[in-house]
């Protein structure tokens, strides 16, 4: 209800906001402290960086044109400078751009936060990808990605790490139609992008938790991970460090750095995670 005492009330939603539902993943491009909020804020960031990890944050996100792809900004967040085996960007797509091949031997994984793009490759017929879907692009795969009005994708590459003969294929999907997964000792709900098997080397969770819910094990693992928080808010445990995260933000998780989540607020959070699976870490 609208309050009537016109003064002394917090900034209420206006009914208008409240009836119109955004569509998913709005918040990561439309974060609440966003860029415009904290710019009177001379040099605050929530941004940190440090030896086994780093959390990114929209204030801190630098676009500048991505090299090989037409009319597309990019914000590198992850590379190997951090210590990364793989590159983590947001690559946003402006009316007609297009993507570039990634280097010799590098596998790609697209996806798409907002907007939509279209995929076409040498064989199959053009595919378009909207919001919530991904695409998978193995090694040396000719591809393009274009962009009729607008988009903004979330990019992994690394090198493709061959095992044996194993191959990798083209592979599109959308997380909604991925099965939810067992948990054994867990109360997130898991999904998985990749398929299991050992041609895989990292695999994408899409992970959801309720407000209150939490990761119960304190994780230290040899996998590195690349984290979008795609919806919600909580508490990022990294290390001694216990951060307040929200859709928008990144982080870097280096192997063995002891990683915590809560979720906390009204709305679910879920967030997109990349992870090294299936080879020898030696
Ligand atoms: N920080 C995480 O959420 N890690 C995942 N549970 C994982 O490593 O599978
Ligand atoms: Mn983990």
């Amino acid at each position: 209800s609208k309050s009537d005492d016109g003064f002394c009330s917090a900034p209420s939603i206006t009914e208008s906001d409240e009836e119109k539902p955004k569509p998913i993943y709005w918040k990561v491009t439309n974060p609440t402290l966003s860029p415009s909020h904290l710019q009177d804020l001379p040099g605050y960031t929530r941004s940190v960086y440090k030896r086994d990890h780093a959390l990114i944050t929209p204030e801190s996100h630098v676009y500048s044109p991505l090299p090989d792809w037409t009319n597309t900004l990019g914000a590198y967040l992850i590379t190997p400078a951090m210590g990364s085996h793989f590159v983590m960007y947001f690559a946003k797509m402006k009316e007609m751009s297009s993507s570039g091949l990634p280097p010799k031997d590098m596998e790609r994984l697209v996806f798409v936060v907002e907007g939509a793009v279209t995929l076409t490759n040498t064989s199959s017929s053009s595919t378009k990808l909207t919001v919530d879907t991904y695409a998978y692009l193995p090694p040396n795969f000719y591809h393009s990605l274009d962009c009729a009005e607008s988009a903004t994708l979330i990019v992994f590459e690394r090198r493709y790490e061959r095992l044996g003969s194993h191959t990798t294929e083209l592979i599109v999907g959308s997380t909604d139609k991925q099965p939810l997964l067992e948990t054994p000792g867990e109360v997130f709900e898991l999904r998985k992008l990749l398929p299991v098997s050992l041609a895989y080397d990292f695999n994408i969770h899409i992970m959801d938790f309720q407000p209150g819910e939490f990761l119960n094990v304190k994780e230290v693992h040899y996998n590195q991970h690349g984290l979008l928080l795609l919806e919600g808010q909580g508490i990022y445990r990294l290390g001694d460090n216990w951060y307040p995260v929200q859709a928008g933000d990144v982080i870097w998780m280096a192997p063995f750095v002891p990683q915590w989540y809560a979720a906390l607020g009204k709305t679910r959070s879920r967030y997109l995670l990349y992870k090294d699976v299936n080879r020898n870490p030696l």
